[in-house]
């Protein structure tokens, strides 16, 4: 058993279906998993516990109760006093939450959800087991908006992506896993993100060899957000960065605070890695179709999104582009403009929705928020574990933009897959402060971490 996050390797994600496989051909051979998964969570019990009161075990009708009722067996053999049941003891030094696991498959009932809310108030902290109670394992949504909040969670089995994304680190407190001695025996569903490290600069190397992006956005008004992407392009290690800001006269200054920056445009520069659309504003629609149809690699954001949403040809241009050669990096917003729907129902189930981006559009999909999702034609989808509240801050997304740009200048061999996944792994780490972060000291984080 340990705790889960931050992970610097690669790890695997199984959806319920998987999950329940796994498991079947597991008990075969252990039958003791249920022995194993409550020993797992008595031990973390003891670890957790406040105080000298009863630990709280509320047992749901399935496993997952099985599961507390086995810990509650071994807390008592340990000394420890128990209460279960579906109301609070006086003073618990812990709740667990053995309510409901994988087998959810319903709006928790009323009755349920008054014992989700009698955990929150008992003033005790609550892990829960397996999952939190209410959370759906494939998506990360509570079922019908209600499931526990716990401040830890101990995934037994294997790592299911509703644990990562959507709302299942709101939910889950801190995450904790015991795969229970059983390695899985069948291919990922999805894959939580590992570290990959940033490419080595030769040693004599020259600004040449790190590659050059033009970054293309900034209409009047709207400097900041390709500022931001073109000084996270540089401070990535990328050789040369050029701003095309839409309608500024050539002869203003790239970015009066950061004269490495250089003006440019498409045609002296057909062979950079395209940065897309930030701060973009209407003007960009018009430069698209050229950029699209020239730029062997692009990473597309904000309103170069929001234009192509709106725009069949653009659509068209879009998935005439060689395979691997675009990533998209839509917030929820933006990708539910691109597929037609409400914000609501593709955060209703995030995989779903960056793979069908992917595959309507033919290239990398990163749809960002919390648990961001990194989707492909024909890649294993991935989950990003790592970030946290303080991206949630004006120029976070042209930070991450120019980061992927930067990193793609540099490694020109690199699938469209592979630098979205290495990008959105930095950034989320770099955003990992409390409190509140400026997206230029974010850029600063991501140039000083390795
Ligand atoms: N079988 C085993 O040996 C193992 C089981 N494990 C545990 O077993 C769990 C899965 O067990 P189950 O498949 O029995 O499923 P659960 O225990 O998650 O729940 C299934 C039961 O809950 C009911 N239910 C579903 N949604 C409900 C709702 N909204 N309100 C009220 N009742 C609801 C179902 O009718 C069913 O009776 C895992 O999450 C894990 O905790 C793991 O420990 C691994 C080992």
């Amino acid at each position: 058993m340990h705790l889960l996050l931050p992970t610097t390797a690669t790890l695997p994600l199984f959806d319920v279906a998987a999950s329940r496989r796994i498991e079947a051909r597991a008990l075969t051979h252990s039958p003791d998993l249920m022995a194993r998964a409550g020993l797992a969570v008595a031990k973390l019990s003891l670890a957790l516990r406040r105080g000298d009161g009863p630990v709280w075990i509320a047992c749901g009708p399935g496993n997952n109760g099985g599961d507390g009722r086995v810990a509650a067996q071994r807390l008592t053999e340990a000394g420890v006093p128990v209460h279960v049941g579906h109301n609070a003891p006086r003073r618990p030094s812990l709740v667990i939450d053995a309510l409901l696991g994988l087998g959810l498959n319903r709006t928790p009932s009323t009755e349920m959800q008054l014992i989700f809310a009698a955990m929150a108030a008992c003033g005790a902290p609550v892990l829960s087991v397996d999952l939190p109670s209410g959370l759906l394992a494939d998506t990360g949504l509570p079922a019908g908006g209600h499931a526990v909040r716990a401040d830890h969670t101990l995934a037994l089995l294997t790592l299911k992506p509703g644990l990562l994304t959507g709302e299942g680190r709101a939910h889950c407190g801190h995450l904790w896993f015991d795969d229970l001695g059983i390695a899985p025996d069948e291919a990922p569903s999805a894959e939580l993100l590992g570290t990959t490290r940033r490419p080595a600069r030769g040693a004599t190397s020259h600004k040449g060899s790190h590659g050059q992006v033009l970054v293309v956005g900034g209409a009047p008004g709207m400097q900041g957000a390709a500022r931001l992407a073109a000084r996270a392009a540089l401070a990535c290690g990328a050789g040369r960065v050029y701003l095309d800001l839409l309608n500024l006269p050539a002869d203003q200054a790239a970015d009066p605070g950061r004269p490495e920056l250089m003006r440019g445009t498409l045609a002296a520069l057909p062979r950079a890695v395209g940065v897309l659309g930030c701060g973009g504003g209407a003007a960009v629609a018009a430069a698209l179709p050229d950029l699209l149809r020239q730029l062997s690699r692009a990473v597309i954001d904000a309103d170069a999104l929001n234009a192509i949403a709106t725009d069949a040809g653009l659509q068209q241009a879009l998935r005439a582009r060689p395979d691997s050669a675009t990533v998209l990096t839509p917030h929820p917003l933006e990708a539910a403009r691109l597929l037609g729907c409400e914000t609501a129902s593709l955060q209703a189930d995030r995989l779903a929705a960056a793979r069908e981006l992917a595959r309507r559009f033919a290239c990398t999909v990163v749809l960002k928020g919390a648990g961001s999702v990194i989707a492909s034609p024909s890649e294993r989808t991935a989950v990003c574990g790592s970030g946290g509240p303080a991206l949630a801050t004006a120029g976070s997304g042209d930070v991450l933009a120019g980061w992927l740009g930067g990193l793609w200048a540099q490694q020109p061999g690199a699938s469209a897959h592979a630098i979205a996944c290495a990008g959105v792994d930095a950034h989320g780490r770099a955003g990992e402060v409390d409190g509140v972060l400026r997206a230029g000291d974010l850029i600063e984080r991501l140039a000083a971490a390795r």
